[in-house]
């Protein structure tokens, strides 16, 4: 696919063998735990991520901020990557906002049309990135104006079924970090299973948003039904902040043994504005993170109950997951379907 384009306007390369491993640094100490988890499972099964872009689009940045926790000023300093891999699974396209995208807008034409004809199932994102600078009536503009000719072109090449999906996105906010979740959630298997667990939680216990976050990354896997407003999103991401970093500084034995997340992480935070943030483990990769209101916050027995009951039915459907995968040999399944099985299985595990 890259062999056809000019290496100095677009740069595609696989950052992740799989999104499991590339979202556990090693030196977070669950790297070799998740390896263990994958055991069985053929490198050729575990689902792709492909960051692909303009030059200096942001595509390393990205990559660092998400999953290394690179602060984002520090990306100044990247230098860039001069590696190109060919890839045919699933896939994600990175737009480097400038004043004219015409040359993105075409990359990402052409790169889809290759694409599509070599893997009809690849699911395409488009990241219209570092839109920080841009004030927000700018940003809508934008995004209506790229999505209008991207489709427009697709039309024209007579490939109306491609769905692109598009995403404002910066790496000095939050939108980076909801923009992946999305993303990451369309290879998840039993979503709407996890949704529905979270909705019957939230609704037994007076909670009022509750996320599965994967701890190390700060992307959520799943939450339940109602809308995500990018305040509380926030928030969430913050008290987990909070809790790895005093688990680090106070959590670990002296020879900086042990890990900085296990099943006793537990934290509850109070704020000034009558709302309750509650956190528990849930495994040894996904936290759930919960928003209430101080009054249903009075009910905590029944809260903590409740959890329990959640966390085991959680682990029930990642584990099954996991069985079904590893049991499963069907190697005719469509690209998309295996996808959708194996970070079921074992990529969120
Ligand atoms: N304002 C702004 N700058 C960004 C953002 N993301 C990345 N950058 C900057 O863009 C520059 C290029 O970023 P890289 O991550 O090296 O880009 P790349 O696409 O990996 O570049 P190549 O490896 O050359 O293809 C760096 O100076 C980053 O700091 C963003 O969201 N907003």
């Amino acid at each position: 696919m890259a062999d056809d384009h000019d290496q100095e306007t677009l740069d595609a390369e696989i950052r992740y063998g799989s999104y499991a491993i590339g979202s556990f640094p090693r030196e977070f100490g669950l790297a070799g735990e998740v390896e263990d988890n994958l055991k069985g499972i053929e490198d050729n099964d575990l689902p792709r991520i492909l960051l692909m872009g303009l030059r200096r689009s942001g595509k390393s940045s990205i990559q660092k901020v998400v999953f290394h926790k690179m602060a984002p000023n520090e990306t100044l300093f990247l230098e860039s990557t001069n590696k190109i891999v060919k890839d045919d699974l699933s896939s994600s396209s990175f737009i480097k906002f400038q004043d004219d995208y015409s040359e993105a807008l075409n990359r990402l034409n052409t790169t889809v049309i290759k694409a599509h004809k070599v893997n009809p199932d690849i699911k395409f994102e488009v990241f219209i990135h570092k839109v920080d600078g841009l004030s927000d009536d700018h940003k809508i503009e934008v995004q209506r104006d790229i999505h209008q000719r991207a489709t427009g072109d697709m039309e024209d090449a007579s490939l109306e079924s491609i769905h692109l999906s598009f995403y404002l996105t910066s790496i000095y906010d939050h939108s980076i970090f909801e923009a992946f979740s999305k993303v990451v959630q369309k290879l998840i298997k039993h979503l709407g299973t996890l949704e529905n667990l979270l909705n019957i939680f939230n609704s037994n216990s007076g909670i009022e948003k509750s996320f599965l976050f994967d701890v190390c990354s700060k992307i959520y896997i799943a939450t339940d039904s109602s809308p995500v407003d990018m305040i509380t999103y926030e928030l969430c991401c913050d008290m987990l902040d909070v809790v790895i970093d005093v688990s680090c500084i106070y959590g670990l034995q002296e020879d900086r043994e042990g890990s900085v997340y296990d099943q006793r992480s537990t934290s509850i935070i109070q704020l000034n504005n009558s709302t309750v943030l509650y956190l528990k483990e849930v495994n040894r990769f996904i936290a759930l993170v919960a928003i209430l209101r101080e009054n249903s916050y009075e009910k905590r027995g029944l809260i903590d109950y409740n959890f329990h009951c959640l966390r085991k039915a959680l682990q029930q459907v990642l584990e099954l997951d996991k069985r079904n995968h590893l049991n499963s040999n069907d190697s005719s399944a469509s690209v998309g379907e295996n996808i959708n099985d194996r970070t079921g299985n074992s990529v969120i595990a």
